[in-house]
C-alpha cells in the first residue's frame, strides 16, 4: 500500500479530465487524502517522482470513477489541496468540442482566452464577506508555459496509424500556428451539450473550442497564485456543422480512447520539458505575491474566521490575530 503522507513540496500538478484518470508513465510513491477548509478534493492526490527526482501530483477532476458532474466538481477543495502541498503550476487536461473547421477531432489545443458561459451555480472564488479581494484575470492562462509546450511538444504527436510522420495531429496554439490569433475556450454549464443555435453563436463570438470545466478551476488557480495552463483534446465538432450530427458522449469517448496514446505522449514530454525550468525558477513564480496587493477589505473589517481559511492558502500573508495595526 502507498504511504498517505509526503513531506517534500510538489511543484507541478496534472489535473486529468474526461478519459484521463491516471498517468501510466509515472510510478506512484504516495497517495494523499487531503481535507481543506473547502472540503475534500474530487479524488485522492497521487504523488509520483520523475527519474530526476521531481515530485508530481495527479488529481482526477471528476473522481477516479467519473462520478462528479461538471457543475459539482469541488474546485475550491481541488485547488486548495494542490496549493497546500506546494503546487506552483497546474497543467489541466480537458476534452473539448471544436468550434472551428481547422481544429479537427483528435487535435490538441492550448487555449489562451476564456468566455465564461457557466450559470453562476458554481463556487467560483475563495473570497467571501469579511475578506474581499479581486484577482487579475485578463490573461487567464500562463502564456509563458503555453509557448514552451507548443514549441517543444508539437513533434511528438503521432497520427491515427501510430506514426510520427504525415497527417499528424496538431497542437494548436496562438504562439505557433494560429497567426497570433486568440484561441478562445468557451466554458458552458452543461451537463447537456449546446444547441445548434448556441454553438453557432459561440462561433460568432470568436470561440475556438468548448468545454464544461475550465471555469472556475482556472479562476481559483489564479486566486491561489498558481500558474495554470489547460491542454485540450478536441473530440467533436459540437453542434454547428450542417452536415455533421451534433456531439454525443459516444463520439467524445470514441475519440478520447482512440487518441489516448497522444495524451500520454504529450503529458510525458511536457513533464520532461518543464522539469528543468521549474527547478531553475524560470516558470511557476510569476504570480507569487500577486494576491497580497489585491485585498479591498481593511484590517479592521476582516472576519477572523475567513482569515483562518486564507491562512490555509497564504500562510504568513495576513496576520491571524486581532492586531489591526499591521496590514
Ligand atoms: C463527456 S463529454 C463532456 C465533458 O467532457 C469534458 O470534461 P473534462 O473537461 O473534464 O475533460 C467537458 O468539460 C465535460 O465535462
Ligand atoms: N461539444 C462539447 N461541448 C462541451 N464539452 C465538451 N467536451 C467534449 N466535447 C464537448
Amino acid at each position: 500500500m502507498l504511504p498517505h503522507t509526503f513531506n517534500e513540496p510538489v511543484p507541478l500538478a496534472i489535473i486529468g479530465g474526461t478519459g484521463l484518470y491516471k498517468l501510466d508513465s509515472l510510478k506512484p510513491v504516495a497517495k494523499l487524502t487531503i481535507s481543506t477548509p473547502w472540503g475534500h478534493p474530487s479524488s485522492p492526490i497521487t504523488i509520483s517522482k520523475t527519474s530526476n527526482g521531481m515530485p508530481i501530483a495527479f488529481l482526477a477532476r471528476h473522481g477516479p470513477n467519473h462520478d462528479y458532474l461538471p457543475s459539482d466538481v469541488p474546485n475550491q477543495a481541488n485547488i486548495a489541496a494542490l496549493k497546500s502541498i506546494g503546487v506552483k503550476i497546474i497543467i489541466a487536461f480537458s476534452a473539448v468540442g471544436s468550434l472551428q473547421e481547422h481544429i479537427r477531432p483528435r487535435d490538441f489545443v492550448l487555449p489562451n482566452q476564456i468566455i465564461d458561459r457557466t450559470k453562476g451555480i458554481r463556487e467560483s472564488t475563495f473570497f467571501e464577506k469579511g475578506f474581499v479581494a479581486h484577482a487579475g484575470f485578463g490573461n487567464p492562462f500562463d502564456d509563458k508555459i503555453n509557448k514552451i509546450i507548443s514549441k517543444n511538444c508539437q513533434e511528438v504527436l503521432i497520427n491515427d496509424d501510430g506514426h510520427n510522420n504525415n497527417d499528424k495531429h496538431i497542437l494548436h496554439s496562438k504562439f505557433i500556428e494560429n497567426d497570433g490569433k486568440d484561441l478562445t475556450l468557451i466554458c458552458m454549464e452543461g451537463p447537456a451539450f449546446s444547441t445548434s443555435a448556441e454553438s453557432k453563436l459561440y462561433r460568432m463570438w470568436g470561440g475556438s473550442i468548448i468545454n464544461m470545466s475550465c471555469v472556475p478551476e482556472s479562476k481559483l488557480a489564479r486566486e491561489a497564485e498558481i500558474s495554470y495552463q489547460m491542454i485540450c483534446m478536441s473530440t467533436d465538432y459540437d453542434a454547428w456543422r450542417e452536415d455533421t450530427e451534433p456531439v454525443t458522449v459516444e463520439t467524445v469517448v470514441g475519440n478520447l480512447t482512440a487518441n489516448s496514446k497522444n495524451a500520454h505522449i504529450l503529458a510525458e514530454k511536457l513533464i520532461e520539458i518543464l522539469e528543468p525550468l521549474i527547478k531553475s525558477g524560470e516558470i511557476g513564480n510569476d504570480l507569487t505575491g500577486s494576491m497580497k496587493m489585491s485585498i479591498s477589505t481593511g484590517p479592521s473589517g476582516r472576519d477572523p474566521n475567513v482569515l483562518k481559511k486564507m491562512h490555509y492558502l497564504f500562510p504568513g500573508y495576513w496576520p491571524l490575530d486581532n492586531d489591526t495595526t499591521r496590514s
